[in-house]
Parts: structure tokens; sequence; C-alpha cells
């Protein structure tokens, strides 16, 4: 791989990019990078984000042939500088060059939502493997996998990775043969520029609710949503979950760029919708069964373009939850606009398990344990919600904390969802507290508690003795929902990810000492 300083010009100046070049020389960059840690000799330096001068130093030592950047950089002297107005643009651009534009090579399926992405991206991903017969890849915020080895599957640090990861790790899943991709595409993603450029064959549009606004993320709601409609006005095929909040602003967003020919909207049978345009959907669900393991549904389509992908059937899947169906549709849709056929999605779906999500534990003399990534009002609320339906004699416990320095409104939301799901005890606890107190979090979500709406809460900033005691006092009729970290195996405090051995082999290793 390689980039030359002709071509890198001419593209940042055919994007309004390029401010001005000093010191300019006939270069060949042979690898690039962000991160002054990987630089070697050859290397094309991008200077961004919470960038110090001191790293193009270190970059300029180690063999940076140039620097990008937004301003020149007397640590950089002596080196070819290409000065632009938008760095995170200009990676995106000159990282899909260098990489030799691998997405051109792959059939790429975007998905975005507040809630939902990570489930349908494993959903998409299990029907495409059966139907390319092992040639799909995935990018999630659990797994980054780019072919079939052990080796070309990694864990994400970010939902939607810095563009040159981005384009390094399409062009490693375009050379392991992989025709396919599913990838969760954040609002951050839009916000920063990760994916400047990049064009989706099929993008998914889940649902939107209030999170990830405040300092370091989006300003307000309205920059939120904005950024996450990009992934409709950059699909070539929309899929759009015409339940989701604010349709109409999503369903122009997508109409912006695409004729409605190639707009799908699904929502499940007899929902309220106010579909704009007098639109109509071109498929509809419908449930069969749910509990507590497994949800089977009829998929059926409703309009002339949805009965042309023949996706008609009865599927059921093994992740619980009304929520996760909607999640499944989308994914069958998807895939069926990625060439699978209904088949591939009735042989896959019932064998899907997902970490952290609804993830199961059975015991013999106390209640029934649910891990779940539910850190949010909209995801508890539904969790909550589906659960409470599901036990009618016993009671439902919740184990849960709050993240410090970031997502503040969910502290309200948890105390709301609380009430109106009439938990039966909650053990407020520690969830990734950063900088903050863990006990100082936990009463602010018991503030917004009513506690003639709930039965009872507690206080326990140890998660492990947290989850203990709710197991303990759990009888085999109940459940016990251990929320907010999913599979996570850290807890984030004051800057360290300090490790925890997560939610459910704390549960299974206390239950193995009480019950055998
Ligand atoms: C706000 C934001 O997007 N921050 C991301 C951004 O930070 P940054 O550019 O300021 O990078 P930094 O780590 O502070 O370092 C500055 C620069 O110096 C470089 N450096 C650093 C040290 C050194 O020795 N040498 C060196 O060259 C770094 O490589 C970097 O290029 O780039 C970093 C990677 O280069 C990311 O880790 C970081 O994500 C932060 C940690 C984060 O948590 N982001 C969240 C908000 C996020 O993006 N989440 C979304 C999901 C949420 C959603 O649904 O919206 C996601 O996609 O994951
Ligand atoms: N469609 C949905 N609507 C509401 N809640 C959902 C939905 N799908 C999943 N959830 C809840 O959200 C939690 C997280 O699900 P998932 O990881 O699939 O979402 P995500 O969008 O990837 O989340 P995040 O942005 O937090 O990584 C689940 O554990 C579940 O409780």
């Amino acid at each position: 791989m390689e980039l030359h300083v002709t071509l890198a010009l001419t593209l940042l100046r055919e994007h309004h990019l390029l401010d001005h070049v000093s010191n300019l020389t006939d270069f060949t960059a042979t690898s690039v990078s962000y991160d002054s840690r990987t630089v070697k000799k050859g290397t094309l330096f991008f200077c961004k984000g919470n960038f110090k001068p001191a790293y193009l130093a270190s970059a300029k030592k180690q063999g940076a042939i140039a620097y990008v950047a937004e301003r020149e950089y007397p640590e950089g002297q002596g080196l070819p500088a290409i000065i632009v107005n938008d760095e995170q643009k200009a990676m995106a651009l000159l990282g899909a060059a260098f990489y030799g534009y691998p997405q051109n090579d792959l059939f790429i399926i975007g998905i975005t939502g507040t809630k939902g992405k990570t489930t349908t991206a494993y959903f998409a991903d299990n029907v495409l493997r059966q139907s390319t017969k092992q040639h799909s890849a995935l990018f999630s915020t659990q797994d980054r996998v780019l072919g079939n080895k052990p080796e070309d599957r990694f864990k994400s640090d970010l939902t939607t990775p810095e563009s040159l990861d981005l384009f390094h790790d399409m062009r490693a899943a375009v050379n392991n043969g992989m025709t396919h991709l599913i990838m969760e595409v954040s609002s951050q993603a839009f916000k920063k520029n990760r994916v400047y450029g990049l064009k989706y064959n099929v993008g998914i549009f889940l649902n939107i609710s209030p999170d990830h606004i405040g300092r370091n993320e989006h300003p307000t709601f309205a920059d939120y949503l904005h950024c996450k409609e990009q992934l409709m006005v950059n699909s070539r095929t929309c899929i759009i979950n015409a339940e989701s909040a604010h349709i109409t602003d999503i369903y122009y967003a997508a109409k912006a760029t695409t004729q409605p020919e190639n707009i799908y909207l699904f929502a499940r049978h007899g929902a309220d919708l106010s579909l704009p345009d007098n639109q109509t959907v071109d498929f509809e669900y419908r449930n069969d069964l749910e509990d507590l393991h497994e949800s089977e549904f009829e998929l059926k389509a409703v309009s002339d373009k949805g009965h042309q992908l023949h996706l008609d059937h009865r599927y059921l899947t093994s992740v619980p939850g009304d929520y996760n169906e909607g999640n499944a549709v989308a994914a069958i849709i998807a895939s069926g606009l990625a060439g699978a056929q209904a088949e591939d999605a009735v042989e896959t779906l019932d064998h899907v398990h997902i970490k952290g999500r609804m993830e199961m534990l059975k015991t013999k003399q106390h209640g029934t344990i649910y891990v779940d990534y539910a850190h949010n009002y909209a995801s508890l609320k539904r969790l909550l919600a589906f659960l409470k339906r599901q036990t009618d004699a016993g009671k439902v416990t919740v184990v849960l904390g709050a993240t410090g320095d970031k997502g503040i409104s969910r502290r309200p939301g948890f105390g709301k969802a609380l009430n109106e799901s009439q938990a039966d005890v909650v053990i407020l606890t520690t969830d990734d507290p950063g900088y903050e107190d863990p006990l100082k979090i936990a009463h602010e979500i018991d503030s917004y508690i009513d506690h003639d709406c709930v039965g009872e809460v507690q206080f326990e900033m140890d998660r492990q003795k947290a989850i203990q005691k709710a197991i303990d006092l759990s009888d085999n009729d109940d459940i016990v929902v251990l929320a907010g970290k999913g599979a996570d195996p850290y807890q984030k405090i004051k800057g360290v990810d300090t490790p925890y051995p997560t939610d459910m082999k704390v549960a299974k290793s206390y239950i193995n000492k009480i019950e055998n």
C-alpha cells in the first residue's frame, strides 16, 4: 500500500480541504498513522484530536516522511507539511486512497440506532455467514472480525473505528476473501468524520432516544439525530423501523438521496404509525410466542417491493425480548438485500448468542439470572417491561449503577424506568464510575426513584457483593437482572480499566458455591 503526494494533494484539493503546503518534496508514503507510537520510516503522520506537538517530534524522529495537520508546527520543521481545514475529513479521504478503496470490494451494511446496533449486527452476521459461506466481516462494538482465522478476530475499542483503522481493516477483510461487511455506525463516527466519504449498500436505522448528549459527545439531541441520519443520507438502500421516534425526519433524510423504491419500512403488526408522504410499511411482523428463552414471529411483506425479497416466513430467535424481534427483522431484510434467502435466516437466527445481551443463567434454588447491557432509560424500560410480563408469580430484582463522567441523563432515566416498571427490589451499585464517587451516583439515581412504586432500594457499592445479595434475596420463581455492564470485563475507575470478572462470571461462581 502506498500514497504518492500528488494524488494526496489532488484529492484534498478536489474536496476543498487543502489550505496550503510547506516544504513540498516528491514523496510516496508507505504507511499512514495518527499515533506517534506506531510511526515507522515512510509514514504520513496525521496530527488529530487532543494531539500534542511532542508527538510530531517523536513521529519525525521515528521516520515520518510528512505530516498532515490543521496548522504548521515547529516540531515538524524540515518535513513536508500538508495543512488542511479539517483533519478528520482529510484523514478519512487519504486513508481510503492509501488502502486502495477496499470499500469498493465489499457489500456494506451499516447499522445505526440508539439501541440494538450490536444485536442486529450479530443477527445479520450469522445470516450472511451462512449465505456467503463464511465470507462476511463484522465491525461491532464487541468484536472486529476480518476473516475466518482466530488471528482475524479482535476486541473493539470503539463502536466505529478511526478512519485509518477502518480502511486498514476493510483492506485486511478484502485480502482475506471477505465479500460482505456488517458494521455498526455510531453517531460519533459521523460527528468526528471517521466515515467521511464512505457509502453503504444498505443502511439500517433502528430507533432514536435521548442518549450520548453531553461533554465530549453531542451538544444537543438535534445534533445527535442529525449525525445518526447521515447513515440514511449515505446509504444506497435504507431500512427504517417505522415505529422509531422522529420518523418523519429520518424518512426525509433517507429520501434526500434515495428514491422511495429503495427505502424499506418495517413495523410490528398493529403499531400506531404516523408516516410522512402517505407512506405505508413494506414489512410487518407479528409475535407468535415470547418467553424467557426465545421468541417466534412471523414476517410478512405488505408491499410489492417487499414481496420481491421473498422473506415471508416464521422465524425463531434465541435472544429473548420483544425489542429483539425488531432487531432481527432489520437484519433479515438487510441480509435479503445482500442476497440471503429466508432459509438462511431460519437456519441461523435461533442459534445466535450475543455476549452480555439477554444472557440467562438458570439456578436450582434461586431466581433466573439475566445479564443484559441495558444502560439507558429506553433499554431498561423495555427490558423490565418484557421481564415483568413473563413473571406473574415472582419478583424482579435489579442490580444497576450509572456511569460516571458521561451520560448524566441516564440517572433520571433509570429512576423513571424503575418507577414505571415497578421493580420489586433495586440494588444500586457501581458501573464505570470514572472520576465520580459511585455512592454519590447511586444516591442521585435514588433521588429519581418513587419509593411508592419501587418495592425496596438497597445500596452496595461492591458490584460483586451486590450481585450476591440479589441472588440471596431471590426465590426460584424470581428474576434477577444484572443490568448495564453486559460482558464488560472491567470497571472504568479514575482513568484505569480495572479488571472485573464480568457479571455472568460473578453470578456463576456464586451459584456454584451456594448451590453445590
Ligand atoms: C471524542 C472522540 O471521538 N475521541 C476519540 C479520539 O480522541 P482524540 O483524537 O482526542 O485522541 P486522543 O487519544 O486524545 O489522542 C490525540 C492524538 O494523539 C495521538 N497520540 C497519543 C499518544 C502518543 O504518545 N502519541 C500520539 O500520537 C493519538 O493517537 C491521537 O491521534 O480518538 C481516539 C482514537 O484515536 C478515541 O479513542 C477517542 O474516543 C474516546 C476515548 C471515546 O470514548 N469516544 C466515544 C465518545 C465514542 O466515540 N463512542 C462511540 C459510540 C457512542 C455512540 O454511539 O455515539 C464509538 O464509535 O465508539
Ligand atoms: N431495539 C431495541 N429497543 C430498545 N432497547 C433495545 C433494543 N435492542 C436492544 N436493546 C437493549 O439495549 C441493550 C444494548 O443492545 P445492543 O448492544 O444491541 O445495542 P447498541 O445499540 O449496540 O448499544 P450501545 O450503543 O450502548 O453499544 C440490550 O442489552 C437491550 O437491553
